[in-house]
């Protein structure tokens, strides 16, 4: 069984992977969280944006979520869109040869609103998809931008409040488009007269 929560930053992706993972303990399951070593935010954990933790293990391929996930009922997999390629074979492996439960959390856009990584892959092979929604931090409507505050470029940028602030698109437009990824750039050039 692949189960794939997803959303913006902020959304509570990472309490609703936790979440479920403490249920799994509570029924007697032998459970384990990997996140890519890429995010050095906290070591040996994962944390919430709110401070809920979970213990965890580092992992950078497939192979290692493979050799971490031997003798494991449920496996928790967090921030999925900065893994490589080849672990979209072993999640698919693990939920399907070997028919464990496995639990992927990460953001489906990066800033532009591009979709990130292998979450497009792993959304549309999931038995079960979650999607969540941060509040606007500008309108408080529901949020699917991850609004990216710096001028950096890079789709990979590692940071929480210092660098994002989850946005509705209309927000998100309103204050630049052009740092969107959504419009042609005639359409971001004109962009004063579509908000
Ligand atoms: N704009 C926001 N919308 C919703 N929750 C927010 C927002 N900003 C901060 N938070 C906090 O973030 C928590 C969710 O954190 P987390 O599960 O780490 O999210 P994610 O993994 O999706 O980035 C919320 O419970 C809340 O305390
Ligand atoms: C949008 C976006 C985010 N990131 C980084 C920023 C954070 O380190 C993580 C997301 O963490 P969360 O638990 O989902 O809040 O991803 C990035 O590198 N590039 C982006 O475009
Ligand atoms: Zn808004």
């Amino acid at each position: 069984m692949l189960e794939v929560i997803c959303g913006s930053m902020f959304s509570g992706k990472t309490e609703e992977l936790i979440r479920r993972l403490r249920r799994c303990r509570i029924a007697g399951q032998s459970v384990v969280l990997l996140k890519p070593v890429i995010d050095k935010r906290s070591v040996c954990e994962v944390k919430s944006h709110n401070g809920n933790t979970f213990e965890a293990k580092e992992i950078s391929c497939g192979e290692d979520i493979l050799k971490a996930s031997e003798n494991v009922q449920v496996i928790g997999i967090d921030e999925a869109q900065f893994l490589p390629e080849d672990a979209i074979q072993a999640i698919i492996d693990l939920s399907r040869i070997y028919e464990k439960r496995v639990i992927v959390s990460g953001l489906d856009m990066d800033y532009k609103g591009r979709p990130f990584g292998i979450m497009p892959t792993l959304l549309a092979v999931a038995d079960d998809i979650t999607k969540l929604h941060a509040v606007c931090e500008d309108c408080k409507q529901n949020a699917s931008v991850s609004y990216r505050v710096t001028e950096e470029q890079e789709q990979v940028v590692i940071g929480a409040k210092d660098k994002y602030v989850a946005l509705c698109w209309k927000c998100a437009i309103k204050r630049d488009a052009s740092k969107l990824g959504v419009y042609s750039e005639s359409d971001v050039l004109n962009s004063g007269e579509k908000i």
